[in-house]
């Protein structure tokens, strides 16, 4: 029943120009030198090496019996391919029966064939993402605006993905897509103050050395100004949010953690303040300085052609999500300065409090 479906998918060797996780290593870095992308691809090509010693183990070439001579299926490179054919196909959806009061709504990832053979644009909405309809039991999808007869309908497979998100996860960069951002790790943004800082972040499960956060060209969001806050308070600015190192019993120390990070979403003091604003600063800009090309070589190399070298359609599509990671670092650096220049001349500094009397 399915072998018109399987038979459509595109194999190892067309996969080759399709998604990164099948790009020779190699190509891998040396075209995403420098960007954060290039650690996240580098953690999927050793969780898939885990995946194929791990199917070696269990039998996975002993499916077929000797005499039918069939080469071994599982390899480290058939591997990558089902993971990038996962990766590329599936869906997120919400199975569960919403009128089941007792059932909490829980996404899960599974392939609905056919409906994966549509290809994203990231001019359609949230309205044509595929979503699952319990009462019909059927996975529904709404086009984004009307099709003429014979024009390609395209669906959406996330209305906030960046063109980083496309890159790794399906091996493309849509150019109308404007949602630039890249996640970086936490450790970017230099060491945090002391032990008591390191505990507050850790109580509330993000540690200094595992959160990630994003940056778009606004800046970074409230939650990653509150960590920042929080990372480089001093021990006087963490008492006064309620955080005093070593004195929080362990069953109580996650909902402290909480009270005391909620404090963290105004400004603590102007010293704090500029300080947060300085790592944010030093933070884009290093990254920014990682980079192995300039703006202008990337440009050259999505229009196809360097030095009258053609450039492959892959190493276009990681150039555009490198473009798009740089439009967002230099976006939030502007952001940043401008905050900073402003701290440091005195002005637009106001704790809650005193915003609080002021109303
Ligand atoms: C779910 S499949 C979509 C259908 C695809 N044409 C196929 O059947 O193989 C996802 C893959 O389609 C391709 N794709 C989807 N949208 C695209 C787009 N706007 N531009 C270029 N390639 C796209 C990418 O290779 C992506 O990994």
């Amino acid at each position: 029943m399915w072998y018109p479906y399987l038979a459509l998918l595109p194999t190892e060797s067309e996969m080759a120009e399709l998604h990164p996780l099948m790009w020779p290593q190699g190509l891998s870095e040396e075209w995403l030198s420098g960007s954060p992308m290039l650690l996240k691809l580098q953690q999927r090509f050793l969780n898939c090496r885990e995946d194929y010693e791990a199917l070696v183990a269990a039998g996975g070439n002993f499916l077929f019996p000797p005499e039918k001579s069939i080469d071994a299926i599982v390899t480290e490179i058939s591997t990558r391919w089902a993971a990038s054919i996962l990766l590329s196909r599936a869906f997120s959806l919400d199975l569960t029966n919403e009128l089941d009061d007792d059932e909490f709504s829980e996404h899960s990832t599974v392939l609905v064939p056919w409906a994966d053979m549509l290809n994203h644009s990231s001019l359609c909405g949230k309205e044509s993402c595929l979503v699952y309809d319990s009462i019909k039991k059927l996975a529904c999808l709404h086009a984004s605006k009307d099709y003429l007869e014979g024009e390609q309908v395209f669906d959406s497979y996330g209305p906030n993905l960046s063109p980083s998100d496309l890159l790794l996860d399906y091996g493309f960069v849509d150019q109308e897509n404007n949602n630039h951002r890249v996640d970086l790790p936490a450790s970017c943004l230099g060491p945090v103050t002391g032990s008591a800082n390191d505990d507050l972040l850790r109580s509330i499960g993000l540690p200094p050395d595992g959160a990630i956060f994003s940056i778009t060209e606004d800046g970074v969001d409230e939650t990653a100004l509150a960590w920042t806050r929080a990372a480089v308070a001093s021990i006087k600015e963490l008492a006064s949010v309620g955080w005093t190192e070593g004195k929080h019993s362990q069953e109580k120390i996650n909902t402290r953690g909480n009270m005391s990070m909620a404090c963290f979403l105004k400004p603590v003091s102007h010293e704090n303040e500029s300080e947060v604003m300085r790592r944010l600063l030093s933070a884009c800009g290093n990254v920014l300085t990682q980079y192995q090309t300039t703006l202008d070589e990337d440009h050259a190399m999505v229009d196809n052609e360097v030095d009258k070298v053609k450039v492959s359609w892959a190493q276009a599509q990681a150039k555009l999500a490198i473009i798009s990671e740089k439009k967002a670092l230099r976006g939030a650096w502007k952001q940043f300065y401008v905050k900073l220049k402003k701290l440091e001349n005195g002005g637009n500094f106001r704790r809650s409090s005193q915003i609080k009397r002021t109303n």
